[in-house]
């Protein structure tokens, strides 16, 4: 035991979290070169693509130090809030932690949050000064970011470059001398945590565990804490590029388990895997079970296709846990789903994965947060609101409340007049501002995270230049004045358009969404007038004019298979369209509410 170090490395998303692990593996031989490929941890094709690790996996390594041989377990952490609890596991199963910093970005949001973590999981943290040989590299003033940051020395701080192999030497010693050695109790009963787990068609689910007691050996008797359920450790081992099956993993070591479970629900992160017969009294502290914090409608694009969605949506959720849906129906489109998602971005990789690996277009309807209603029949019980229909009516409501979170925002001085008025527009209320150096500030907001959901970080983006990090933890939920936003085209409520807005900022986006939509739905045969209303009451309106009027239409002559061959074409053509009432609206009016500010 006292020879294995585990690690992870934390950053803000592109300071070469990635990059570094490659490195790291490449130095210590753990790559032959034929498996040399860029960003070996990011395996499935999605990570990939975006460039972005999404699923944390963990890696071991040999490393011989002074003439003594180590065991380097990395445990690689997903870079996006919406997997937060994913990284706050992933640390916790480590005794100490990379914080990578860009030479050229310097601190950002992310930087801290991730820091804070760890700090509070009392990791041994090493600072790293990566892209040192970048031409806009500024290591003088980032390191003195970094020492007013951790109150280290200078001489902690790693100047590296992930990208030539500088520093690599010097991360790897530090890791050794300074990450303690993990310190369990090898005799007491099996008492390990579930840090992550993957999806195998073939095997089952992979659980990656940290034992903290104990140890888990082939074939014993398990028991997962939280989910109460028993099973026999068909396979354990440790994990390289591939999987080494072996008969027992130890106190402080980390591994893999296949147990046959199929389904991924079974597998909590952060529940405690223990002796059956044997247990331990005390679950590994901090488990949590992952809630949703953004839901959408997801309905076929062809009415036809539901059952074949639904039966992909369960094979998603298989291998993806916290996808949770329920079967809805929509005036405007029919049968689908309401699903829940971790956030934005787990909301595009599901809709990604389902047109991918299960060949299905969709629309996804306006995502919306999870509100809190109480009736005046019963002011006590709270109803859960995933969908704007199932909002009492107005004369029945008692109160509604809804999430809000804390908003970290570290932005350069010059935009912090811009970052403060789009934080206040968006309902936010200024809690803390800190200089953390002359040009760079944190601030801090409470805003409601229904605001977040809306074009946001597109926003930020463009009032900082860019120069603005982003990151947030939910506080709680909040009572909020919320009105039902409806939008008829042609006179007919589209239901799957409906969105829960707060009452001072319904009439300019009710206004906002009509003149967005004008510009999305094609124009037909006829005018179509586009409307927003709140109840009975009409708050905004738009047309789209009719085309004129098509003389060809009835010159068309030709057999009939051919004309059933185009019509075929056609409606490939119109995937993403969808009839509704007798408009034609394409899939984007449905997230126009996002993109109100393009
Ligand atoms: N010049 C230079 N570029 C680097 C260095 N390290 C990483 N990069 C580049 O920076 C970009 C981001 O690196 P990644 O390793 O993907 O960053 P990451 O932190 O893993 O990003 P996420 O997985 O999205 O959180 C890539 O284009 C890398 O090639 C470095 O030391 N020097």
């Amino acid at each position: 035991m006292k020879n294995i170090r585990n690690f992870c490395i934390i950053a803000h998303i592109d300071h070469g979290k990635s990059t570094l692990a490659d490195r790291l593996l490449d130095f210590t031989g753990s790559v032959t070169d034929r498996e040399k490929q860029e960003q070996l941890l990011d395996s499935m094709d999605l990570e990939r693509e975006r460039g972005i690790t999404i699923k944390s996996h963990a890696i071991q390594m040999d490393y011989e130090y002074e003439g003594e041989k180590y065991v380097l377990n990395l445990i690689d952490t997903p870079g996006h809030v919406d997997f937060s609890y994913e990284v706050s596991r992933s640390i916790a199963a480590c005794e100490g932690a990379l914080l990578v910093v860009d030479a050229a970005q310097s601190i950002q949001a992310q930087t801290i949050s991730n820091l804070y973590l760890a700090l509070e999981n009392d990791l041994e943290i090493i600072p790293v000064l990566n892209k040192v040989d970048l031409p806009s590299a500024n290591p003088e003033v980032v390191s003195d970011d970094i020492v007013d940051l951790l109150g280290c020395e200078h001489s902690d701080i790693i100047p590296a470059s992930a990208k030539t192999g500088l520093g690599i030497e010097e991360i790897l010693a530090a890791i050794i001398k300074k990450v303690p050695a993990p310190s369990g109790k090898v005799d007491a009963p099996l008492r390990a945590l579930i840090f992550d787990s993957v999806y195998n068609p073939f095997r089952g689910v992979e659980t990656y565990f940290r034992v903290i007691n104990g140890s888990i050996k082939k074939n014993q008797n398990i028991k997962f804490v939280a989910t109460g359920k028993n099973y026999s450790a068909d396979e354990v081992g440790t994990l390289r590029l591939k999987q080494f099956p072996r008969e027992e993993i130890k106190t402080g070591d980390v591994g893999y388990l296949i147990t046959g479970i199929k389904d991924a629900r079974e597998v909590k992160v952060g529940d405690t895997i223990t002796d059956a017969k044997n247990p331990t009294t005390e679950a590994v502290a901090g488990f949590e079970d992952v809630k949703p914090m953004v839901f959408a409608g997801i309905y076929p694009v062809d009415t036809e296709d539901y059952e074949e969605l639904r039966a992909s949506m369960e094979k998603l959720q298989l291998n993806d846990a916290s996808l949770v849906f329920t079967p809805e129906s929509s005036a405007a489109l029919g049968f689908g789903f309401r699903c829940g998602f971790l956030g934005m971005l787990h909301l595009e990789i599901i809709q990604e994965r389902l047109e991918r690996e299960f060949d299905m277009t969709v629309i996804t309807t306006v995502p919306n947060v999870s509100y809190h209603a109480y009736t005046n029949r019963n002011p006590d019980e709270v109803l859960l609101v995933n969908n704007p229909s199932d909002l009492p009516e107005p004369s029945s409501l008692n109160r509604v409340e809804e999430p809000f979170i804390k908003a970290t925002i570290i932005t350069k001085s010059d935009y912090v007049g811009n970052v403060m008025s789009l934080c206040i527009e968006k309902r936010g209320e200024i809690t803390n501002q800190t200089y953390l150096t002359t040009e760079r500030v944190e601030l801090s907001f409470d805003m409601p995270l229904a605001e977040i959901v809306f074009d946001f970080y597109d926003r930020l983006k463009t009032v900082s230049r860019g120069y603005a990090s982003f990151d947030y933890s939910p506080i709680g939920m909040r009572q909020s004045k919320l009105v039902k936003v409806d939008v008829l085209l042609n006179a007919n409520t589209v239901d799957a358009l409906s969105a829960l807005l707060h009452v001072d900022n319904a009439y300019d986006i009710g206004k906002k969404m009509c003149e967005k939509l004008k510009e999305l739905i094609p124009r037909q045969q006829f005018d179509i007038p586009i409307q927003a209303a709140i109840g009975a009451k009409i708050i905004a309106r738009e047309t789209v004019k009719a085309l004129r009027k098509d003389v060809t239409a009835k010159c068309y002559g030709g057999d009939i298979s051919r004309k059933r061959k185009l019509l075929e074409k056609q409606k490939k053509g119109k995937k993403r369209m969808r009839q509704v009432g007798n408009v034609e609206i394409p899939q984007e009016a449905f997230m126009a509410v996002l993109k109100l500010n393009d």
